[in-house]
């Protein structure tokens, strides 16, 4: 009864025997082709510009297929340009044609690119169907775009055909907007799916321009990293999350995001700092790169300022929650209360440590943890402002509608932080809501608190926000990964050993193919074809730490973007590329800008090492995809019998 029901659904999608052969042809179709190209990045925390290249080079696949492609005609540096030319399309046109004197010579140029853009769309769409290839192309264009890729040169007359349509092209003076497209559609066909393994958000200057580029991108999922859920708290009107995400913000130099780009305005928060805090403290001076900016005097202590008041905020209501929720067991972070405010020192374990240039005008010592008039008005106004901005709420849906905290897909576990672990390698048991979870089914608790309380914005319980801001900094958080975050001490003391965030066991134990078999299983996964994509932690290359660990069972892919983190790896960072001939790692050294880019064709340096070769190409049959089609085509043979047997009726009447 049930299948009768879903099949009379599917029959309004197929109302004939034709329609559903058309439909089986075209889906066997697909499962015989190559799987596609999959593109893990990881860790872009706002570097628009490196992540944009990233992304436009597929990460060295279009250097590759213009290699194999046109090895015998073009020469090195003819290859070079070809491929900046396709990562900055109208820009290279640009410099290209202004360096040229005749028209003849721009013709002949046009000529020739666009006879290598059409060879290399060939190439690239040569793993796809007619029909997706089509759906990738822009409208504007698809008449002669579908011409051009889909006639044969073999033939005189075809070939007469087509040297016409570049003719043409060029005559009519479209060919800058045409070669654009072109290179568009190579990128598009060269990358099938895009996964980004969390933390969009933070420290660079454009998260905003990536979340627009990928609410733009033909195909893409996202493991939320601890970045990521700390803005989706603060979109959902968590202060304590707010607080932290404006006080990272001013410490990075960032507050135009908010100011600029979502229109937040940081006037009473101005107000507050301008009112309370005279002295600054030198840790709150903005992690600025001094080469590049210059701040005068005031506007280095306006930013120093404004950090130290929301840090302050940030304290305190950190503090309500922990003591609101015991079982987040974070009393240890309870630092205000442990302040002699008289003495400026605080009491850690049992020692008193002097604080350094500590200055605390907001602060009760009797009640430090409630916030004063002026910090409250702050709060409000900026949760009021985080949950009706437009943009940042736009942003944020985008992160739940394609977002979750792991995915399984086509064999391979992906999360941006850690499973938590026992020392000796059992799933941590952890008491959520009075049910003790572990493994799989703690982050699918996880995920659910984060969907309610986003799903409830206007009523968001208080419940569910504490889990979100537990996520980012609790100890078995598997998106954060270690025992504590200790901003305070950071700020306010020079020993360094209290400065130290350790790791939790999981960072040694990935270290071994058990563990990371274990996790495969945990999830659901085939230890034995699967593998785990990690992001988060860099890696120290300098230092000589493997990306790839558990003999190749993990691999992690912290893609270095940060410019921040450069000098301790000493490489940029990690990508990772998976198509029908196995998964490779691209190691990248840092991008040297986007006018470097074009103007000295100067591509992020990259190597590969391969993860795993597949012993016979992969096909889309083999795939997640594959399994889906398949399904769908078995739907399909139901309808078609209960078709045949009359139980539902065929709707011929289009044809009629
Ligand atoms: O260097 P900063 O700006 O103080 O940030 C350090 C904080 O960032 C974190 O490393 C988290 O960020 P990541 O996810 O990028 O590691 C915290 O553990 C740490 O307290
Ligand atoms: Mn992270």
């Amino acid at each position: 009864m049930e299948d009768i029901k879903y099949l009379e659904l599917l029959a309004k999608e197929f109302p004939t025997s034709q329609s559903i052969i058309t439909e089986t042809i075209n889906l066997k179709a697909i499962l015989n082709l190559p799987k596609g190209t999959e593109h893990f990045i990881s860790d872009v925390h706002g570097e628009y510009d490196a992540f944009q290249h990233v992304l436009r080079n597929g990460s060295g696949n279009i250097k590759n297929k213009i290699k194999s492609t046109f090895r015998n005609q073009l020469s090195q540096e003819e290859m070079i340009s070809l491929s900046t030319l396709i990562y900055y399309p109208k820009e290279k046109i640009k410099l290209e044609t202004q360096a040229m004197n005749t028209d003849l010579e721009r013709a002949s140029w046009y000529h020739q690119i666009l006879e290598q853009l059409i060879e290399l769309a060939r190439v690239t769409s040569s793993k796809y169907t007619r029909s997706k290839v089509r759906k990738s192309i822009p409208p504007e264009f698809s008449y002669i775009i579908e011409e051009l890729l889909f006639t044969s040169t073999k033939h005189k007359n075809q070939l007469n055909y087509y040297e016409n349509i570049i003719e043409t092209i060029i005559e009519l003076d479209i060919a800058d907007q045409f070669i654009s497209e072109m290179c568009y559609l190579i990128q598009r066909l060269t990358i099938d799916h895009l996964h980004v393994v969390g933390d969009i958000f933070d420290r660079g200057p454009a998260p905003d321009k990536i979340m627009d580029d990928l609410m733009d991108y033909h195909s893409v999922d996202i493991q939320w990293g601890n970045h990521d859920i700390l803005w989706m708290g603060a979109a959902c009107g968590s202060a304590v999350c707010i607080a932290n995400v404006v006080r990272i913000s001013a410490r990075y130099d960032n507050l135009d995001i908010l100011e600029e780009s979502y229109g937040i305005s940081l006037r009473p928060l101005v107000n507050l700092a301008d009112k309370y805090y005279d002295k600054i403290n030198t840790q709150y001076l903005p992690k600025i790169n001094q080469e590049e900016l210059s701040y005068d005097e005031n506007e280095l202590r306006q930013m120093a300022k404004m950090q130290q008041a929301m840090a302050i905020i940030q304290f305190k209501l950190e503090g309500e929650i922990i003591q609101r929720r015991p079982e987040f067991e974070m009393t240890d972070r309870l630092v205000l209360n442990q302040i002699n405010y008289e003495q400026n020192s605080i009491m850690i374990d049992g020692e008193n440590y002097d604080l350094v240039e500590a200055y605390f005008p907001t602060i009760n010592p009797n009640d430090p943890y409630t916030l004063n008039e002026d910090e409250a008005h702050v709060v409000e106004h900026l949760v009021k402002l985080f949950k009706e901005c437009d943009k940042l709420q736009q942003h944020m849906d985008f992160l739940i509608a394609k977002g979750s905290m792991y995915l399984a897909y086509n064999d391979n576990l992906l999360y941006h932080g850690c499973v938590p672990l026992t020392k000796d390698g059992d799933f941590l048991k952890v008491e959520l809501d009075g049910e003790i979870l572990s493994g799989k089914v703690l982050f699918d608790k996880f995920e659910q608190a984060i969907r309610e309380a986003y799903h409830q914005k206007t009523k968001s319980s208080v419940e569910n926000l504490d889990l979100i801001w537990y996520l980012w900094t609790g100890k078995t958080s598997p998106l954060f990964g270690k025992d504590k975050m200790t901003t305070f001490e950071r700020y306010y003391l020079k020993e360094k050993n209290l400065h130290k965030e350790h790791k939790n066991p999981y960072y040694k134990l990935r270290e071994e193919e058990k563990t990371c078999r274990n996790i495969l299983k945990e999830f659901g996964l085939d230890d034995d074809k699967g593998h785990i994509i990690n992001g988060h932690t860099p890696i120290k290359e300098r230092d000589g730490e493997d990306p790839m660990k558990g003999n190749n069972k993990l691999i992690v892919i912290d893609g270095g973007f940060s410019k921040a983190y450069q000098r301790t790896t000493g490489i940029a960072g990690y990508t990772l590329l998976y198509n029908s001939y196995g998964m490779e790692l691209a190691v990248h050294q840092s991008f040297l800008g986007k006018l470097q880019a074009i103007t000295n064709e100067e591509d992020i340096l990259s190597t590969r090492r391969i993860v795993f070769k597949e012993n016979d190409r992969k096909r889309v049959l083999e795939t997640d995809i594959g399994a889906n089609l398949l399904e769908q085509i078995s739907d399909l043979k139901k309808l078609m019998s209960a078709y045949r047997l009359g139980l539902i009726k065929e709707n011929r009447s289009t044809f009629e």
